[in-house]
This record gives structure tokens, sequence and C-alpha cells, in this order.
């Protein structure tokens, strides 16, 4: 591994709250690796990344790149480098270009010693990977949002840091180009064989981004995986709650001839690969995550349910259904079949994935 993480704990001096802004957060990365962290306003994100670059002491725990510690807070050892000794380079949301430099001086900027014609070599390598090549002469108000957030990645890539630290880079841009961008900064942190870890708290930023993904909630890291098993197999009510549009239904986890199943108001759910068997909760009763994408419309289905809500999202709706039950599901149905509010239809389970949790309890 490549950055480690171990028990890092992060507390603001004179912080009101007793909880600690970073709780004992644990990770690694490989070197070239990209790993993301999402998660809800004020969760520690952006504290966590300030650790990593040395603009913040930890409290506890311990921060490595390479086998090098870069800071440590244990009962062994008290460590904080310098964050210029750190070789890390920084994105932020506001684009921090120098303005009175044009674009050549701010890519140059953090060069180490080189005689002007490499360095101006090196500026014209990274412009041109950043899709910039020809800007050198232009200053940051000629430059659109989304230009100024290349050069800002230019100039950090260019003294060639250990590890990328890249906080909500694109959160100031409009989400179409948002979305070319989070394609374009993989493409090129991979072109660059480049280790980083990137703040967002945008799901679909994170997934184009990231080959490891973390959701934090107070402070806590509650899951560190890929996209795949951050959404088929989330570790936590709260990260299964974040990623992806799904409801909680009862459920109960019951022993049938076949095996056990899982008992729910849109019917019997089977094939429950890694699924805990029916005494892991009291009487088999949980909650089973139903998300959009595991209802499927089906006229013929005995399950009815009634339209609540519709949003329209291009190739499909997401419904807000209600069951005769009670519950609430939500389904995502094609966009050509436009059913009105109000409408009952025919609806039924197909969930490739079981996910249950333990039954929430009241207060
Ligand atoms: N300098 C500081 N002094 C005291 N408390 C702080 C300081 N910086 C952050 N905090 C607190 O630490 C917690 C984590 O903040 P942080 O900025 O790391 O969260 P975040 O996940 O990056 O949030 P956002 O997505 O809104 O940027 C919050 O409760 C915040 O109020």
């Amino acid at each position: 591994m490549f950055l480690q993480l171990d028990h890092v704990t992060i507390r603001y001096p004179g912080s009101a709250s007793q909880h600690p802004a970073v709780d004992q957060v644990s990770l690694t990365l490989n070197a070239g690796e990209i790993g993301v962290l999402i998660g809800p306003s004020g969760c520690g994100k952006t504290s966590l990344l300030r650790a990593i670059a040395g603009l913040e002491r930890i409290q506890g725990g311990r921060i490595l790149i390479a086998g090098q510690v870069l800071s440590a807070a244990t009962p062994d050892a008290t460590v904080h480098l310098a964050p210029e000794r750190r070789q890390i380079g920084m994105v932020f949301q506001d684009y921090a270009l120098f303005p009175h430099l044009n674009v050549h001086d701010n890519v140059a900027f953090g060069l180490p010693k080189m005689d002007k014609a490499q360095r101006s070599a090196r500026v014209a390598q990274m412009l041109a990977l950043v899709g910039l090549a020809g800007m050198e002469r232009r200053y940051a108000h000629q430059l659109s949002g989304g230009q100024q957030q290349r050069v800002a990645l230019a100039r950090a890539l260019a003294p060639q840091p250990r590890l990328l630290l890249l906080d909500e880079p694109f959160s100031n841009l409009d989400v179409d180009l948002r979305e070319r961008l989070a394609h374009e900064l993989r493409n090129i942190l991979k072109q660059t064989s480049t280790t980083a870890l990137f703040v967002t708290h945008d799901q679909m930023e994170a997934f184009a981004v990231g080959d490891l993904i973390g959701v934090m909630n107070h402070g806590r890291l509650e899951q560190w995986d890929d996209a795949y098993h951050l959404y088929h197999r989330p570790a936590t009510r709260f990260v299964a709650d974040f990623i992806g549009h799904g409801v909680f239904a009862p459920a109960r986890i019951v022993e049938s001839v076949h095996g056990p199943v899982v008992r729910t108001p849109l019917g019997d759910l089977t094939d429950l690969e890694e699924c805990p068997l029916p005494t892991a909760y009291p009487d088999g009763e949980c909650e089973v995550l139903l998300r959009a994408d595991d209802i499927v419309h089906d006229d013929a289905s005995p399950v009815k349910a009634r339209i609540e809500r519709k949003a329209f999202r291009g190739s499909e709706f997401l419904y807000t259904l209600r069951l005769e039950s009670g519950e609430q599901v939500l389904a995502h149905v094609p966009s050509h079949h436009d059913h009105a509010l109000g409408e009952w239809i025919g609806i039924r389970p197909d969930v490739d994935h079981v996910v249950t949790f333990p039954k929430e309890t009241a207060g």
C-alpha cells in the first residue's frame, strides 16, 4: 500500500462539540489508485484532507506515505512533517490561481530548480495534458471556470507530487461541465499514474472518478470500498441510505423448505447469498433495502401500488409508490410507461442482492 491512514482522529481546539471532526479513520490506497471521500456537509472530509496535506495536526493515529510517517499522534510518537516537505499537491474548490501571473508562470510556480527551457517544456507538457496547449500567455480572468481548474490541476501535477489531494474542485462549475471534467480528471490521473484522494459530496462524481470510495458520516468512515460493493453491499444503514435511491421495508427472514427467504410486503425474496440467516435477528425481524431498480413494473403482478409522485429522469421515471399495506417504495420505470398520479400499477421485486439491517428502534 502507498497511502496509509491508521485510526486518524482530529479534534478542533475549543470546539463546542465533544465529537471529533474526524474519528479514528483508517484507509489505504495503492500507488496509482484514486480514492474518493463522500458524505454530508460537516462529516469531516475536508479536515481529513487537510491533515494529510499537513495543514491540520492530528490528535490520534498515523498518516504514512510509502512507509514514511508524515503525521503521528500515538503513545509512542508525535510527528508532524511540515506541509512543504510532504511532496503532496492540492487542488481546491476556489481556483486559487495567482491573478498577477499568466498561465505559464502559474504552472511553473511550484517547479523545482530547472533551467528556463526545461521549465517551459514541462509547462507545455502539463498544459497539453489538461487540454490547454498554447494558453501560456493568458491570465486567470481570460479563462472560464473549467479552464482555470484545468490550470490549477496542471500546476498541482507539474512537480510530480507523491499524492494529489482534490477538495471539491468542480463544485463551482455547472453540472454538464462537472461530469465531463470528472471523466477527464480520471484519464489524466491514470495517464500520469498519480495517486489521488478526491473529496466531493456528489455521488455521480465519486463513481466517475474513484477506484475506491469512502462514505463518511459524523467523522467516521462507514465503508471504504469500490462503487459496486457500496451500492450492492452497503455495510451500514447510513451507506445504504446515502447511496442511490431506496427505502427500508419491514421484513422477516424465515426458514422455508427451499432454505431461508425474506418475507416482504412485495412478496418473498429468495436467493439470499451473503444475507444473514433467520437467527441473525430476533424472530427474524429486520428491514430490507429496496432500491428503485429492484422494483419492476409488471401489470401481471398481484402486488399493486399507487403512484404518489413521479420525477422524469430522461430514459426513466422515478416513481414514489404506496402499497396497499401502507409501505412506500421507489421504482425506476422506463419513461415510455407514463402513468398518471393516483393510478394503481402492478409491481414485483427483482432483487439481485438482498440487503437487510436490524429494525430501526423508535426514538
Ligand atoms: N477550523 C475549525 N475549527 C473548529 N471546527 C472546525 C474547523 N474546521 C472544521 N470544523 C468542524 O469540523 C467538522 C468537519 O468539518 P469539515 O469541513 O471537515 O467537513 P466537510 O465534510 O468537509 O464539510 P463540507 O462538505 O461542508 O465542506 C464540522 O463540524 C466543522 O464545523
